[in-house]
């Protein structure tokens, strides 16, 4: 029996790994005792790689992956180590685990945040390893009435400004992708202005890391800030920039600050640990029991659904969110890649352009609509190597123009797809609709109407508009056997016509020249889907 290989980069809880051990069609390699670059040679056979922040899926992983692997689970929330434009482009699905850990990064936040206003650390350390008794040493503040500042209100943002709202904070939230409701509905105020949030007593950043937010905070963020400003980052190195951190720690204007995390870890070496006005943390937000538990099981799971290619939970760089694309839409979906094929049968020369255009409902899914429709127009040429992941990196690097057109609603159908689909010898534009939500219908092809099915070996075969010409397709097929099993014809106002011939067998290439060669013939071309 064939096995599909996961193979996990990093520790996770014991549990994880027992679902993948008994699963009788997973072979789980452990590798996360393993030397960064022997585990490039591990990987390289793998389906799907589970990995946490100790695994940097770049460069040098992606080339010991691509052909092969499926999948990569990120066994938590933050992705910035995973690069994955570069994986899309070898359609490697990236997945991370968005909500297992959240609880424990929101109360290692809060643990931070009461820790820098006791200074709890040091009284501990004081007291307990240097065996000094000094009450009046350590006077900190209360969290109550100061004023909290988030930065970034999404699962774990939120969640500790409602739990210090409970401690009588006054909150309020940056966060512009959110709707401002989200905050005032828990009782937190919601600022488009940034300088509202340097003005708070705490400051927290909840934002991932990328172009936007990296050195969100810098030296010209913290000036403006109040003096004896607390910050806390427990989110990801680096939105904090270090060395503006280190300057206004040190200079006493940042009064303390609780970190989680460093812009490059391990962080032993790191200068902000020389300071006296500083809790750190190895990067523990996601450690606890609760959390590593869940992590790993639902990271297996989702390996073991994408090794066997049941399902992408949490898929970060599929084109659509399936649990967001209404019903109707799905065998559009599935009709656009068969177009595609079939335009790309019919028009055999490199490709220039693909525009699909929508009219009606399904004029707001044309974007998904093209990735399909690229997918099946380049699969001839790239075979397995396309799928919706990479598919738009695979026409850009072949230099297809892909276009969309949302056009308003058709008169006569409720929703239309038109596929032009442009080589350096020839245009096929072939529009489609469905009936009764599932069957597939090709309404026109260059113009020619026409009522067909896109499926099986259709021959479409376009001929001066005279009599006697179906007689002699008819009679030139049978003397080849092959059987028509359906027969439409399209008329234009040129005296033209396109037969399309839905036939039991494939049609070989002897067959095809003979109907070319009959007098009343123009174009013959075959597809089979
Ligand atoms: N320390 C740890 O071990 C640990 C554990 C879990 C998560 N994290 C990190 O915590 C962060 C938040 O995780 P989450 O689960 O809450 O993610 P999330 O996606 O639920 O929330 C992130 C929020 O940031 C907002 N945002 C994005 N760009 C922004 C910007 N420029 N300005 C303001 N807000 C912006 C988003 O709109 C979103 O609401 C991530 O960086 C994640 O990697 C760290
Ligand atoms: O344990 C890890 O991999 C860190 C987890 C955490 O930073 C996350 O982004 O989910």
């Amino acid at each position: 029996m064939e096995k599909y290989k996961i193979v996990v980069c990093d520790h996770i809880h014991e549990e994880g790994l027992n679902l993948l051990r008994r699963d009788d069609k997973i072979d789980m390699v452990f590798a996360a005792d393993m030397d960064k670059t022997a585990l490039l040679d591990v990987i390289k056979e793998a389906d799907v790689a589970i990995t946490r922040s100790s695994t940097d899926v770049d460069e040098k992983f992606i080339n010991a992956v691509k052909g092969k692997m499926k999948a990569i689970v990120r066994a938590g929330v933050g992705v910035d180590n995973v690069d994955i434009p570069g994986c899309s482009k070898e359609g490697i699905i990236v997945m991370n685990v968005p909500t297992a850990n959240t609880i424990a990064a929101v109360e290692l936040t809060m643990t931070h945040m009461l820790s820098c206003m006791r200074m709890f650390p040091y009284s501990h350390d004081h007291l307990k390893n240097q065996r000094i008794w000094k009450r009046e040493k350590w006077y900190g503040y209360e969290l109550k009435g100061k004023k909290l500042g988030v930065i970034g209100f999404g699962n774990i943002g939120s969640r500790v400004g409602i739990r210090s709202k409970a401690f009588e904070m006054d909150v309020i939230a940056y966060d512009p992708y959110i709707h401002p409701s989200k905050a005032t509905d828990v009782g937190v105020k919601y600022t488009t202005n940034f300088d509202d949030i340097l003005s708070c007593d705490i400051i927290t950043i909840h934002t991932p890391k990328n172009k936007e937010t990296v050195g969100m905070i810098g030296a010209d963020e913290i000036a403006k800030m109040k003096d004896g400003v607390v910050l806390i980052n427990c989110a990801r190195g680096g939105l904090y920039d270090e060395d503006a951190l280190y300057d206004g720690l040190k200079s006493g204007k940042i009064r303390f600050a609780g970190i989680d995390v460093f812009n490059k870890e391990p962080a032993i070496d790191n200068k902000l640990l020389d300071l006296d006005n500083i809790c750190v943390s190895p990067h523990l937000g996601a450690n606890t029991f609760e959390s590593q538990y869940n992590i790993a099981v639902e990271a297996a799971q989702q390996a073991i659904e994408a090794a066997k290619g049941i399902a992408y939970p949490h898929a970060l760089n599929l084109p659509i969110d399936e649990t967001k694309i209404p019903a109707f839409v799905k065998p559009f979906l599935e009709m656009g890649q068969k177009i595609g094929f079939l335009a790309s049968q019919m028009n055999k020369a490199p490709i220039v352009s693909i525009k699909v255009s929508g009219r009606g409902d399904i004029a707001e899914y044309v974007n998904s609509l093209a990735t399909f429709v690229t997918v099946g127009a380049l699969a001839d040429i790239s075979g397995d190597t396309i799928n919706y992941v990479n598919a738009d990196f695979v026409a850009k690097e072949r230099g297809i123009k892909v276009e969309t057109e949302e056009l308003p609603a058709s008169p006569v159908y409720k929703n239309l797809v038109t596929v032009k689909l442009t080589t350096d010898k020839d245009v096929i534009e072939i529009s489609a609709t469905m009936f009764n939500d599932d069957v597939q219908r090709i309404v026109d092809i260059n113009g020619f109407g026409v009522d067909v099915e896109p499926k099986g070996n259709m021959i479409l075969f376009k001929n001066t508009d005279v009599p006697g010409v179906i007689g002699q397709v008819g009679t030139l097929l049978a003397a080849h056997e092959v059987n028509i099993a359906d027969f439409r014809l399209g008329r234009n106002k040129s005296s033209e016509a396109l037969a399309v011939i839905i036939v039991d067998s494939a049609v070989n290439d002897k067959t095809l020249k003979e109907l070319s060669n009959l007098n009343a013939c123009i174009s013959v071309s075959y597809a089979r889907i």
